[in-house]
């Protein structure tokens, strides 16, 4: 048999072979198999028991028991390269994404220097990315007010392959990304009409009552997590997404935007804001939703006092409003799961004051959120099955990858092999390949769920806590 051309980018470096499991995820429900990969793709997809002797003179993996899944597709991720490498970066980013089961990650346009609003600025991106990538990595661009009203300017960045775009309704935290309005994103919406792709959108609106000598006004306890909480209030989030409804509403057959995708990223809050929410995709607007994994798993009352691994925006909330949540997910009314990996400089945590209001934003958690889902998910009987749809079918469809997300004939050959059942303690031993271990809020937890092996496009890039020599991940362009 064939060596593939470049053996170093796979621990497995066959062209032909096949991948055999009891528990193997499909479109058509879970199954006991095999998964035949040639050149980097899925060949073909047999049911059965024992077909070892099948696949007999081939090379072949038998993973018995341990679950084969379409690889996780996130679709926020902050990997904050070029610019900011000391807070993530490629190399570290993909390396942790390889050996927690993702597959392709879709890179945030903000947090790296300079933002991806240009061009020229997605062009930096794709160049810092060269031979640093072990997953694929595609790039969202950034929708702001220097662009929202350049059509020329937002075709250019789409023509240069940006999967769709972002925009923040409130700061973003970052000079070069400024808030837009609902105006703004009606412009984006109808300029991303033409090319079927997204607007994703950070949804939380400040009243214009507030404003910063107001919210630091009378601050006492900077260190307890309630005092941060109450500055940043659901209704934030249901304002903006009030003020969204007349953007979404243009996105319906026969709207200014039809054609154009209205995804609202992170949401932490399953009341008003989710109700909003149902009631613009049954009027047929054309609307999806993801909240993460630290809203699923934490509440407030498990925060303790000075501990910002736990800061982001929107807020995590109260145990009944978690409980929301997993319904939601549950009953279909949210979509998806993402990351929001949001690392930074373990400095700007403030971990020595504990200081809630002053230290930066973001949970870091890419390499833990197969495990982390699972686990807390288990208490609600969530089933492989919609595992693989939150974290892989229904982020490749919003990201216009349509052969990932599914192990079926003619997708891309990138899986994740996991066992479940095996519980481990996520410590200081464990081997993190975040660039800053320690900012996780995930550190300290018992999961269950340990990750085996992760393939990209047929390439065994991570198995048995080892990475393939070279990093032979993509960058993904839209064309
Ligand atoms: N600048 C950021 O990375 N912001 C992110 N920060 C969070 N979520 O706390 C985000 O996605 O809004
Ligand atoms: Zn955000
Ligand atoms: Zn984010």
């Amino acid at each position: 048999m064939m060596q593939r051309s470049n053996s170093e980018c796979s621990l497995f470096p066959h062209e032909q072979f096949w991948i055999l499991s009891k528990r193997i995820v499909t479109p058509d429900g879970v199954i006991s198999g095999a998964v035949e990969v040639r050149g980097g793709n899925i060949a073909s997809v047999i049911e059965g028991d024992d077909l070892q002797s099948s696949v007999i003179g081939g090379h072949f993996l038998d993973y018995g028991d341990a679950v084969v899944m379409p690889g996780l597709v996130d679709v926020h991720a902050h990997l904050d390269e070029p610019g900011k490498t000391e807070w993530e970066g490629f190399s570290t980013g993909t390396r942790a994404a390889a050996a927690g089961g993702l597959t392709t990650l879709i890179d945030m346009p903000l947090n790296s220097v300079p933002s991806t609003v240009s061009v020229e600025t997605l062009r930096l991106k794709v160049e810092a990315s060269k031979e640093k990538l072990h997953v694929d990595v595609g790039f969202w661009g950034g929708l702001v007010p220097e662009n929202a009203f350049n059509e020329s300017a937002l075709d250019s960045l789409m023509e240069a392959g940006a999967l769709g775009l972002k925009a923040f309704m409130c700061p973003s935290g970052i000079n070069d990304f400024p808030m837009s309005n609902s105006t703004h994103i009606k412009e984006g919406l109808v300029a991303l009409a033409k090319y079927n792709r997204p607007l994703l959108v950070h949804a939380e609106l400040v009243p214009d009552s507030h404003s910063s000598t107001q919210l630091n006004d009378g601050i006492s306890d900077v260190r307890s997590y309630a005092t941060y909480l109450k500055t940043r209030p659901a209704s934030w989030e249901e304002a903006a997404i009030r003020d969204l409804q007349s953007a979404m509403q243009e996105t319906r057959v026969g709207g200014h935007a039809e054609g154009a995708h209205l995804h609202i990223v992170h949401l932490s809050d399953a009341r008003a804001s989710l109700e909003l929410i149902k009631d613009a995709k049954s009027s047929g607007a054309s609307l999806s939703v993801e909240t993460c994994p630290h809203y699923l798993a934490f509440s407030s009352d498990d925060i303790k006092d000075g501990d910002t691994r736990f800061k982001c925006a929107p807020p995590i909330r109260d145990e009944d409003n978690r409980q929301n949540l997993w319904n939601a997910l549950l009953e279909g009314h949210i979509d998806l799961v993402s990351s929001d990996h949001s690392p930074s400089a373990p400095e700007l945590k403030l971990f020595g004051e504990g200081d809630f209001m002053r230290a930066w934003g973001g949970i870091s958690s890419l390499q833990f959120v197969l495990p982390v889902t699972w686990s807390y998910g288990l208490k609600h009987g969530i089933t492989l099955t919609q595992l693989s749809k939150w974290w892989s079918e229904r982020p490749a469809k919003l990201a216009g990858q349509d052969q990932k997300g599914a192990i079926k004939t003619g997708n891309h050959a990138d899986f994740v092999v996991w066992e479940p059942e095996m519980e481990f303690e996520l410590d200081e031993s464990h081997n993190i390949y975040h660039r800053h271990p320690n900012i996780s809020a995930y550190i300290g937890t018992r999961l269950s769920g340990k990750v085996l092996s992760t393939f990209v496009r047929g390439n065994l890039v991570f198995s048995d806590g080892e990475h393939a020599p070279k990093a032979c991940g993509v960058p993904i362009l839209a064309k």
